[in-house]
C-alpha cells in the first residue's frame, strides 16, 4: 500500500540531493553567472526579459515576471519583464492559425528588440514551441538563457547561456529552477539598485 509519509520523504530526500549537487556543479554555477552578468547588462542597456514555459513552467515563467516588474524582496523601480504565456486571445490565435509550436516564437518575432533577453525554461529541453522561441532569438541575435535539466535536449544546442540543473524528475527540475531563478533576480536586484548600500 502506498505510504504517503514514505512518499514525502523520498521526495524530500530527491530534492535536497538535487540542490546538494548543484553546489559542486562548475558549469552550472559558471554558467548562471555569466547568464545573471548578461542579464544585467540588458537591464543596463533598456532592455526586457521575455520568458516563456509550458505547464509548471509556464507559472515559473509568470511568477518571475512578477517578481522583475513588482519586486523580489526590496522596493525598488520596476524591471520590465513579460511572461509570454498569459495573453489567451495571443496564444490561442497563433495556435489556431499558425501552430502551437510557434506560440512563443511568434509573440518574440513581433517583440523582441535587440537589447532585449529570453529566459526559456523546459524540463526536457524537448518542447517544439521553446524550440522555435530559441531560433527566433538566434535569428535576431538577441541572446537567450535555458533553464533545463536532464541532458538540455534539442534547447541547449541553441541558447547563449545553458543552466542545465541536476535532477531526474520534472518536478525536482522545476524545484531547482526557482532556485536558480529567485537568485537571478535576487543578484539583478542588487546590482541594479543596492550594490553600494
Ligand atoms: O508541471 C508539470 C510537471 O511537474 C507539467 O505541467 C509540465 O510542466 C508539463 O508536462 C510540460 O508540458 C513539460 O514541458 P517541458 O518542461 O518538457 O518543456
Ligand atoms: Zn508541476
Amino acid at each position: 500500500m502506498l505510504n504517503y509519509k514514505s512518499l514525502l520523504s523520498q521526495n524530500v530526500q530527491d530534492s535536497i540531493h538535487a540542490k546538494k549537487s548543484i553546489l559542486e556543479d562548475s558549469t552550472l554555477l559558471d554558467n548562471f553567472n555569466a547568464a545573471t552578468e548578461c542579464l544585467v547588462e540588458c537591464y543596463k542597456r533598456g532592455g526586457r526579459l521575455y520568458i516563456a514555459g509550458n505547464g509548471g513552467s509556464a507559472a515559473d515563467s509568470q511568477h518571475l515576471a512578477a517578481e522583475f516588474v513588482s519586486k523580489l524582496a526590496r522596493d525598488r523601480n520596476p524591471l520590465p519583464s513579460e511572461a509570454l504565456t498569459t495573453d489567451s486571445s495571443i496564444l490561442t490565435a497563433i495556435g489556431n492559425d499558425y501552430g502551437y509550436q510557434y506560440v512563443f516564437s511568434r509573440q518574440l518575432q513581433a517583440k523582441l528588440q535587440p537589447n532585449d533577453v529570453f529566459l526559456a525554461i523546459t524540463t526536457s529541453g524537448m518542447s517544439q514551441n521553446i524550440v522555435e522561441a530559441l531560433n527566433v532569438c538566434k535569428e535576431k541575435n538577441v541572446k537567450s538563457i535555458l533553464l533545463t535539466g536532464r541532458d538540455g535536449g534539442r534547447c541547449a544546442e541553441i541558447a547563449d547561456f545553458n543552466l542545465i540543473v541536476p535532477g531526474t524528475k520534472t518536478s525536482t527540475i522545476q524545484e531547482l529552477h526557482i532556485v536558480l531563478a529567485h537568485t537571478m533576480c535576487e543578484a539583478v536586484e542588487t546590482k541594479m539598485f543596492f550594490e553600494n548600500t
